[in-house]
């Protein structure tokens, strides 16, 4: 089975998830859970409220229950697991948590997700402190929000839901960027991404900086690099997006596009074309058939900030995924 963290992760701020309600923030807020930043931590900072920690906690529960936080997903999908990382809470961390999942249209707010039917997709599970704490999930179905439950009480710096993000073909319309992470679109391969993942050429808005993008580390053979991304459905490609923003002394020479169709041939979308550094670049593409994959050469090396692919996606291939997950 696949490593389900390579998977994007679903409910990060990075595509639009945050966190709608949780019943205890004492110590620190819930909004930390979603931020895409690796945690960090400085011993001996203390605010008002206690020692600051870059996570979500609890105050000590002196009663029965539990804590909870809800979340909505940045892009709703089908979840393969969970990850949740108590990073630097040590003497603090709860030693049980459990996921349960719903998915309801639009935009619910706090009371109709408190009343929603719910479905436990991770049972109660033991937590190592500072520690990430991966668990796989086996459930098929299609989810908009996650709860975190935590047992009594205590901090978890991060949640990460890694799963294959689901678009509702409802809200696309006929042209949209199918290379998008936040419609399903991924880098399945690539040559070398030694400075910065190639993934990140796919997620929302203008990259925030050279670190912000795919960088490969420079060539000394007569190779190049590339990658190659399964685009979120079938689609018929009409232009791409070659931004090299922020890449001003290591921006690909050149660069080549090549579709992928459902039986492996490869079509010439955009033939070897001049690159300049630090420069959103957007290309129309030659006319071809559906393709599945598209490959994106650049000569000899270095960074793309994004790389957007717009075109028009097979519906019925839209609406099939869809179908596929009702069923758990
Ligand atoms: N030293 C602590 O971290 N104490 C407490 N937490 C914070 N944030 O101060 C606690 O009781 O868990």
């Amino acid at each position: 089975m696949e490593d389900f963290t390579a998977l994007a992760d679903l409910a990060s701020r990075a595509l639009g998830g945050g966190v709608v309600h949780a019943n205890d923030e004492f110590f620190a807020a819930a909004d930390h859970l979603v931020l895409p930043a690796a945690p960090g931590h400085t011993p001996k900072t203390f605010d008002h409220k206690g020692q600051v920690y870059d996570g979500w906690e609890t105050r000590r529960r002196r009663g029965p229950g539990h804590d909870f936080a809800v979340i909505r997903l940045g892009a709703p999908g089908v979840i393969h697991g969970v990850d949740i990382d108590t990073a630097f809470f040590t003497g603090n961390y709860p030693p049980f948590a459990s996921v349960d999942a719903t998915a309801l249209p639009g935009y619910p707010g706090p009371e109709e997700l408190a009343g929603a039917e719910w479905v436990e997709i991770l049972p109660r599970q033991g937590l190592t402190g500072d520690s990430g704490n991966r668990f796989p999930i086996g459930d098929g179905r299609r989810f908009t929000h996650v709860r975190l439950n935590i047992y009594p009480d205590g901090g978890v710096a991060r949640l990460r839901v890694h799963g294959e993000v689901i678009p509702d073909p409802e809200l696309l319309p006929k042209v949209f960027d199918v290379a998008a992470a936040e419609y399903g679109g991924r880098v399945v391969d690539c040559s070398n991404m030694f400075y910065g993942h190639p993934q990140r050429m796919l997620m929302p808005g203008r990259a925030q900086n050279m670190g912000d993008g795919w960088e490969t580390s420079r060539r000394r053979d007569d190779a190049n690099d590339w990658v190659l991304v399964r685009l979120a459905a079938p689609a018929r490609l009409r232009f791409a997006d070659l931004d090299t923003s922020h890449f001003k002394g290591n921006a690909p020479g050149w660069a080549v596009l090549t579709g992928i169709t459902a039986t492996g041939d490869q079509i010439e979308l955009l033939p070897r074309t001049a690159l300049r550094p630090d420069t959103p670049h957007r290309f129309p593409l030659a006319k071809g058939p559906e393709v599945t994959h598209a490959r994106l050469d650049v000569f000899p090396d270095g960074g793309m900030a994004r790389l957007r692919l717009l075109g028009r996606a097979d519906r019925d291939h839209l609406w099939e995924r869809m179908r596929q997950c009702l069923e758990p």
